[in-house]
């Protein structure tokens, strides 16, 4: 006799579906966003799950960081960009008046596509944030934050020993995981990675891609990517943006493999974008 208790169905039925259980962090809700007179997202409904890499996806001038803008109110930083909609975090309105901005974009952090180290020492590029935003009593801890930070990000080993030296004067890729030490000093739940890798060889591309997905344990992550093989290779979810308007969005391998639209379908197979 098959006997199911009423989880083990729940669970049969998600898997049957390709529903995941992990909650939903992140909500965008009818999200629109102007620059001036120009509308570059319609409408966009995409739902970002806790401990997952999502992958937003597209041909170029689609608004993938546009929308990733959005997650942690960047746009605000262009005078002409007016956002409609709503986001949430954890079903909090971001865009609430009451929301402190800064404290928002420690919650939820951004990498950008060059990596932009401050033109500090190692170790101040990472206790920066930390020091700010007062989360050390001491130097004691903030020495501790900045190690486990660096350690985190991959990079303890390479940089234990020149944390005094510039953060300029490390390679392009453990730059990179520099600045991903930075943003997860200040304890952030939710990542926002805007193309990582594109300024990055394939070695440091591997190695960041690895750090994404050891990364997925313990935050949420959005990346915006034109490689296709990167977001195979590190989401669980992937959304297909094009024109401004969200195609279609689901379970990575299913996006891969068998799209429903055929707009995503050209996309992947490389027909047009
Ligand atoms: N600061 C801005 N001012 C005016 N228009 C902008 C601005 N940023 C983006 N846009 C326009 O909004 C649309 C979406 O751009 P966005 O950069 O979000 O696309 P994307 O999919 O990330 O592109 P790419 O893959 O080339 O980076 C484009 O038409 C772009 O020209």
């Amino acid at each position: 006799m098959n006997i199911m208790t009423e989880k083990s169905l729940e669970d049969a039925v998600n898997a049957e579906m390709n529903r995941p259980n992990e909650p939903i962090k992140m909500r965008g809700d009818q999200v629109t966003v102007h620059y001036g007179d120009k509308q570059a997202l319609f409408g966009v409904n995409l739902d970002v799950r806790q401990n997952q890499v999502t992958a937003l996806i597209g041909p170029s001038g689609c608004g993938k960081s546009t929308f990733l803008r959005c997650l942690n109110r960047m746009n605000d930083t262009i005078d002409s960009a007016r956002v409609g909609g709503k986001i949430t975090l954890d079903n909090e309105d971001i865009y609430d008046p009451k929301i402190d901005v800064v404290e928002l974009r420690a919650r939820v952090g951004m990498v950008f596509q060059k990596p932009n180290p401050f033109p500090k020492s190692i170790y101040e590029n990472v206790a920066y944030g930390p020091r700010i935003h007062g989360l050390a009593k001491n130097k004691a801890e903030l020495d501790e934050i900045v190690e486990k930070s660096l350690q985190k990000a991959a990079l303890w080993n390479e940089a234990k020993d020149r944390l005094n030296e510039p953060g300029t004067g490390l390679s392009g890729g453990q730059q990179q995981r520099l600045c991903i030490a930075r943003a997860i000093a200040v304890a952030p739940e939710v990542i926002l990675m805007d193309e990582p890798c594109s300024a990055l060889d394939p070695i440091a591309t591997a190695k960041v891609e690895e750090l994404i997905d050891e990364l997925r344990e313990n935050y949420t992550i959005v990346i915006v990517t034109h490689s296709m093989q990167q977001a195979a290779r590190v989401s669980q979810r992937t959304a297909m943006f094009h024109l401004g308007y969200l195609v279609e969005e689901g379970p990575t391998d299913k996006m891969f493999t068998n799209p429903d639209d055929k707009r995503t379908q050209d996309y992947i197979t490389g027909r047009f974008g």
